[in-house]
């Protein structure tokens, strides 16, 4: 890494490696803190080595847990309920600790929310391994015909139809996030904290319902109990974010589950 950061004389970087499954890592504790600590300090003592001091971390809002209330600001009580969201928080404390030590580092730490969709000309999208842990990509799965049925995890929280509530936001918004928060650190040299969320919380059938539309496929589902280390509801005030980088979400639940199918569509098997 210290070669690469050298010979391209890197000015900043973007990292997003690491795992990301909430069950596994509940499963295999050790394999997620293994993974993602060690991946981040030896980026990080990389970077340090080079002089680059400028990055920007994909963290979550798993870091809030189980929020109080909604939406979301930067400044909830941060909390774990899975190794998974211990890691990123974990980091976002290695993060601090090494610009309170060195001002020079400057970091942009981006909570994202729930990423779906995938780019427009479907070339680029998500590529599960085995069966699909998050929403989207099962209901396309189910909508091609390779699963029988949704599972519904839960539609007893206390919510507007009862199932789980969250933020979803279309890749490339997200995409277009990281492009302003780099550009505020290259500006700026300042480091900053922000939601990336489109500020709306949709439920599971609202994005059952909203994938039917758009694509005329029926996705039939089934209620189910509740999961293990889900939360009610969970979704952003991006307000902080569009003071500080001038960005905000726009695209549409519509415009991601048409994304998503088309996308499903052309790439039955994903990458493989
Ligand atoms: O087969 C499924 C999958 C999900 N859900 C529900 O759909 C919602 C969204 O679930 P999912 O797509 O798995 O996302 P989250 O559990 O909200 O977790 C995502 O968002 C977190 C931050 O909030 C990140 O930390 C995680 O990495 C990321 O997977 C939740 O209410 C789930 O209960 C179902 O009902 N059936």
């Amino acid at each position: 890494m210290v070669y690469v950061l050298r010979r391209y004389d890197i000015a900043a970087v973007m990292h997003f490696a690491g795992y990301k499954a909430v069950g596994e890592s509940v499963a295999n504790p050790l394999k997620y803190y293994r993974n993602n600590l060690d991946s981040t300090l030896g980026l990080l003592e990389a970077m340090t080595t080079v002089g680059c001091q400028k990055l920007v971390f994909s963290s979550s809002a798993t870091v809030y847990g189980d929020p109080a209330t909604v939406p979301i600001t930067e400044d909830f009580p941060r909390q774990h309920t899975n190794p998974y969201g211990h890691t990123k928080l974990m980091i976002e404390d290695m993060l601090a600790a090494s610009c309170a030590a060195n001002p020079a580092w400057a970091v942009a730490v981006l909570r994202y929310f729930n990423p779906v969709g995938a780019h427009p000309s479907g070339l680029i999208g998500e590529s599960p391994n085995g069966i699909p842990n998050n929403l989207m990509p099962y209901i396309t799965q189910v909508a091609a015909g390779q699963r029988p049925q949704l599972q519904v995890f839960g539609d007893d929280y206390d919510t507007p139809d009862g199932t789980g509530v969250r933020d979803y936001i279309h890749v490339l918004d997200l995409a277009e996030g990281h492009v302003a928060a780099l550009n505020a650190l290259l500006q700026s040299g300042q480091s900053l904290t922000v939601n990336l969320g489109s500020g709306r919380g949709h439920s599971v059938l609202d994005v059952v319902r909203a994938f039917e539309l758009t694509s005329g496929c029926a996705v039939p589902y089934q209620i189910m109990p509740r999961r293990p280390g889900d939360v009610a509801q969970c979704y952003a005030n991006p307000g902080l974010t569009y003071q500080l980088l001038g960005w905000t979400a726009h695209r549409t639940l519509e415009e991601m589950c048409g994304d998503a199918w088309r996308w499903q569509g052309l790439n039955p098997n994903g990458y493989q």
